[in-house]
């Protein structure tokens, strides 16, 4: 039995951060101001206070700006989108990412529509994702950009690669579908409805699992050899009295003795959708001023 690799999403994530924080201030000399980012968080949510925290963090470590806004679960649709037209007009803002869920009786949808796709560093906005449909640059969902270049990096040219991405959401299995696509792989998107699973996930060399069921993937689904991304983040009760631990979608422990590579939860994608975040709000402020923006990032 051969034991595939753990991908080191963690550490790929701080050679991109060391990257961009180069490039920041090489924007910094020529522009004369940081790059900023405005993150918005609506509600009280644990889980996202952290993640947003962790972000601020990040960004100021890069060398750029952090502008956080927090406002109340109650606030109301109008509010909130005043908000993003005032973060719209701020030239020291280059990115603006409004923290997702947001409470039911606010339209996302509208919220995402306000904001100014040049400041979209979610890539959520739909002339980004009618841009990456039609293969124009434009600004890319972070956790699928994040995937697909730990992808590049474990396996080089992806071309001619069978590839099958679990979940079609917006920000996750979509673009990724597409990013795969312009990489010139045979794509297949599965979902709740999709008839036998396993079989379908047993055709590809590469998986993507962006499902949020965890350890839903089982080992002998993988096809010998395969690559599999797990975007999944899952928190369940661990071993010990109330406490939790993170799970990814994918049975790590039985895919291991399949996979050729596999990303770990935590230590994989996640710390990739947020150096990921860094670079597109590097490449926004860089886009907006006029100046080029480093190679390979
Ligand atoms: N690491 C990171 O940085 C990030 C991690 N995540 C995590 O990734 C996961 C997915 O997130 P997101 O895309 O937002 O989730 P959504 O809930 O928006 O989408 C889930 C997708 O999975 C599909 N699905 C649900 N059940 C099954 C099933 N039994 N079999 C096959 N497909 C199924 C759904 O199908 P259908 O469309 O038919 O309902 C849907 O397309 C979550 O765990 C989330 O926490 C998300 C963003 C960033
Ligand atoms: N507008 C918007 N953009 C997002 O990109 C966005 C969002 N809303 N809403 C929530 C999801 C989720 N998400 C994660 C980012 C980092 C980790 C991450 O760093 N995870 C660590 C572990 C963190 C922990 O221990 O909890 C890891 O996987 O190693 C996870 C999840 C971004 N999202
Ligand atoms: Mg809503």
């Amino acid at each position: 039995m051969t034991i595939g690799k753990i991908i080191d999403g963690k550490l790929f994530a701080a050679g991109l951060r060391a990257q961009v924080a180069e490039g920041v201030a090489a924007f910094a000399d020529a522009a004369g101001r940081k790059p900023g980012l405005a993150v918005v968080l609506v509600g009280e949510d644990p889980a996202s206070a952290v993640y947003v925290r962790s972000k601020g963090k990040m960004t100021v470590e890069a060398g750029m700006e952090s502008f956080e806004f927090k406002r109340p679960d109650s606030i109301g649709q109008e509010d909130l989108l005043d908000l993003i037209e005032e973060l719209n007009e701020d030239d020291r803002v280059d990115g603006i990412l409004v923290q997702l869920p947001l409470p039911a009786h606010i339209n996302e949808a509208a919220v995402i529509a306000a904001i100014d796709p040049a400041k979209d560093v979610d890539g959520f906005h739909i002339a980004n994702a009618g841009k990456l449909a039609v293969g124009e640059k434009a600004l890319v969902p972070c956790t699928p950009l994040g995937c697909l270049m730990l992808l590049k990096d474990e396996l080089g040219d992806l071309s001619g690669l069978e590839a099958v991405v679990i979940g079609r959401s917006n920000i996750v299995g979509k673009p990724m579908a597409q990013l795969l696509l312009q990489e010139s792989c045979t794509v297949t998107v599965a979902h709740s409805r999709t008839k036998d699973l396993a079989s379908v996930v047993h055709r590809a060399d590469i998986v993507v699992a962006a499902v949020g069921r965890p350890e839903m993937v089982k080992g002998e689904w993988i096809k010998p050899g395969a690559t599999v991304i797990d975007v999944g983040i899952n928190r369940v009760p661990a071993l010990e009295e109330g406490k939790t631990r993170l799970v990814g979608d994918v049975a790590t422990a039985e895919a291991i003795s399949h996979v050729r590579a596999i990303t770990p939860v935590p230590g994989g994608v996640g710390p990739m959708t947020i150096a990921v975040l860094l670079r597109n709000t590097l490449v926004a402020a860089c886009a907006r001023r006029g100046i080029a923006a480093p190679d390979g990032l």
